[in-house]
């Protein structure tokens, strides 16, 4: 035999099928409080939303007054981009567990694939089918089975198109998947194009991110482009919160030994220089790719590369509270 369903589970049925995640409900002395989540919404568009809202809270069993209460959350909302100077260092590997990460230690997280070149948070994150839906021209991300939701490039145009754009129609489609039906999220992790050029800077001027996280390899440093990743943010004005250093010591995948092919302390000593924190290294490790590739990422399993990934946005998160 099935539980009957409780009756605010009946009313956050009802109020899914009209608002989505925008709104939730409870129900007390059969007059049911609703809250509404208008986010990136027209303004035109908060009465009809409303309407709906009202419609189906009153038709739930036992109701008989109904009160809406309509918010914007998106002054709350902090958003983190994660940058690089070139392609291939890891930033799509580091924006998805850093995302996984910051979720499993209490914040509500969202996960953007801004990445127009090479949008492959689809496959990182498990979810390479999905195909967000949208309500009233606004799009709800897809859900993840880590708990985060995501919206990608990757799910908004094809490849050819996207490579094709310049700053403006890049920044504009950035625009539709930020003012998404992001529901209760508190943080947004942006997956950033790899490179320096006007297509990132665009993007980061028309949304400016909360603060910056930069990813480099320990041989992307001596070529500097990591340096150029930090001075497109600085030009706009967004607070570098520090360097992550990706495939650092290689783990021998037979014997677990780590060695060093391109040396140690590369990053940490460039992030001293440059006066920038430095959030963690992660290794080289044959089961970060595996993972990756398999949908499954590693900051969810229990390997030396979730912890890692964990202490990184242990940082992130300590950042976040003192700044936003
Ligand atoms: N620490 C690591 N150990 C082993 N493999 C890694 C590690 N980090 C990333 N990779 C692998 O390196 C490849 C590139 O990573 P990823 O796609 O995250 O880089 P990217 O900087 O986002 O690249 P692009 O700019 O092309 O989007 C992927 O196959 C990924 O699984």
């Amino acid at each position: 035999m099935t539980d009957p369903i409780s009756p605010d589970a009946a009313l956050n049925a009802a109020l899914s099928l009209v608002a989505g995640t925008r709104a939730t409900g409870r129900i007390e002395d059969a007059r049911a409080s609703v809250i509404v989540d208008v986010s990136g919404l027209d303004e035109a568009d908060h009465a009809p939303l409303e309407d709906a809202v009202r419609r189906a809270a009153t038709l739930v069993a036992g109701v008989e007054t109904v009160r809406v209460a309509l918010t914007s959350q998106r002054q709350r909302r902090v958003t983190i981009a994660v940058g690089s100077g070139k392609g291939g260092v890891g930033k799509s590997t580091v924006s998805a567990n850093l995302a996984i990460a910051l979720h499993q230690a209490g914040r509500r997280v969202g996960l953007v694939d801004a990445d127009i070149y090479g949008p492959s948070q689809p496959r990182l994150m498990g979810v390479a089918d999905l195909k967000p839906t949208a309500h009233n021209k606004v799009l709800n991300p897809v859900q993840t089975p880590f708990g985060v939701p995501l919206l990608s490039m990757g799910m908004l145009v094809t490849a050819d198109q996207a490579i094709a754009w310049r700053g403006p129609m890049a920044a504009g489609a950035l625009t539709q998947m930020m003012d998404a039906n992001w529901g209760a999220a508190d943080t947004l992790v942006m997956d950033l194009p790899p490179g320096t050029g006007d297509v990132q800077l665009t993007m980061i001027q028309k949304y400016r991110p909360t603060g910056a996280v930069i990813v480099s390899t320990p041989q992307d440093l001596a070529l500097i482009d990591a340096r150029r990743a930090i001075d497109l943010f600085v030009k706009a004005g967004v607070p570098i919160i520090g360097l992550i250093e990706n495939m650092a010591g290689y783990v021998c995948p037979s014997c677990g030994e780590v060695s060093d092919p391109f040396g140690t302390g590369g990053a940490e000593a460039a992030a001293k220089e440059l006066g920038l924190p430095f959030l963690g290294r992660i290794p080289l490790d044959m089961r970060v790719r595996v993972a990756s590739d398999a949908g499954q990422p590693p900051v969810t399993g229990n390997g030396p590369e979730a912890v890692a990934f964990k202490q990184i946005a242990g940082h992130v998160a300590g950042w976040i509270e003192g700044h936003a």
